[in-house]
């Protein structure tokens, strides 16, 4: 469960006495996600999202990441909108770490992944993407290439302690991807804009059968715009038993291409995008495998499920391989 902080209900109501939204009713954590504190409040007023800020969010970006939030929706991007408090701040302090009130977005986000999920999806994307390019202020992706081979570094030997073999199976594959990443080597660089980093299934609501919004902005940057989508293919087009399904795949991708087509090489750089997008979530949950106690709240994600994504894309030569 991702309540890493806790809050007294006098530390809560203290705080919220700073805001005009009414007084509380109710707040309970929730027990999704693995990176940040959230608590649902509701208030005589409506319902709000508290987080707490944690491990991997540093707080110099959080004007940032609430800005983008603002801008985006501004520009049409349904997303939780921070809340000022009666002196005009949305970025606090509570129980010792940044905190923030945003808004409650309605849905649910899709516990079974099926068709119909893909094109609206990556429509939502290629709008994310063109939204994004009025936003003008850039953030580095602190986790991109350049953080992959340290953090495979700071697991060490622990990773053959998840399956034998897998360090130097990380190292070989980093020593392919890295050099030759887009802008480097002999690889063109490619379109780059705000992208999101994290559209995950369980970043995507939907109410009655339509794509509500878009949360969680805290690992946005500014870097490639097909990274972002090799990250979808990564996360939403795999079965349990690690195929892909290039059926999803193509329905991610025309959905995407009917707002924002694609340049060749973006499609030629995708085997690339992809093999990088699943290193980089095999190393992040690699990490915190390894370095979360037996008895801590929160489930860690579990690092071999994107081994067998990084082993497709790994094996994966050609676009076409992803349905283009
Ligand atoms: N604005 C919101 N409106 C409604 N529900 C929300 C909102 N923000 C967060 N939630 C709920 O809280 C859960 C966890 O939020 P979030 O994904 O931001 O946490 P996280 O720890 O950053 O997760 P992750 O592991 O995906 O990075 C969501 O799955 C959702 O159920
Ligand atoms: N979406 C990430 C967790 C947040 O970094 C994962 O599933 O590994």
């Amino acid at each position: 469960m991702a309540v890493y902080t806790d809050v007294s209900d006098d530390a809560l109501r203290a705080f919220l006495d700073d805001f005009a939204i009414g007084s509380l009713v109710a707040f309970r954590g929730i027990a999704e996600g693995v990176e940040n504190s959230n608590f649902q409040l509701r208030t005589t007023q409506g319902d709000y999202i508290l987080t707490l800020y944690e491990k991997r969010v540093n707080a110099q970006d959080l004007p940032w990441f609430l800005g983008l939030m603002q801008h985006l929706a501004r520009e049409g991007v349904t997303c939780p909108q921070p809340v000022a408090d009666r002196q005009g701040q949305s970025l606090k302090i509570l129980a010792g770490r940044p905190a923030a009130v945003t808004t409650f977005l309605p849905g649910v986000w899709p516990r079974v992944i099926r068709l119909e999920h893909c094109r609206p999806l990556g429509q939502a994307l290629a709008q994310l993407h063109v939204a994004g390019r009025s936003y003008v202020q850039e953030r580095a992706n602190g986790l991109g290439p350049d953080a992959w081979p340290p953090l495979l570094q700071s697991c060490g030997a622990g990773a053959d302690t998840v399956q034998p073999g897998l360090l130097a199976e990380l190292q070989a594959a980093l020593a392919e991807i890295v050099p030759n990443w887009p802008g480097r080597g002999q690889t063109p660089s490619l379109p780059r804009g705000q992208i999101h980093a994290d559209l995950f299934p369980d970043n995507v609501f939907f109410l009655d059968q339509k794509l509500s919004g878009l949360i969680d902005f805290y690992f946005a940057c500014t870097d490639f715009l097909a990274y972002d989508i090799a990250i979808c293919l990564n996360a939403w087009c795999f079965a349990i038993d690690g195929s892909f399904n290039i059926t999803f795949a193509r329905q991610i991708l025309q959905g995407y291409e009917s707002i924002r087509p694609l340049e060749d090489a973006e499609r030629a750089c995708m085997p690339l995008l992809a093999r990088g997008a699943a290193m980089r979530f095999l190393l992040t949950r690699l990490y915190d495998w390894i370095n979360t106690p037996a008895d801590a709240l929160v489930t860690p994600k579990d690092p071999l499920d994107y081994l067998k994504r990084l082993r497709f894309h790994m094996a994966t030569k050609s676009s076409s391989g992803y349905g283009f």
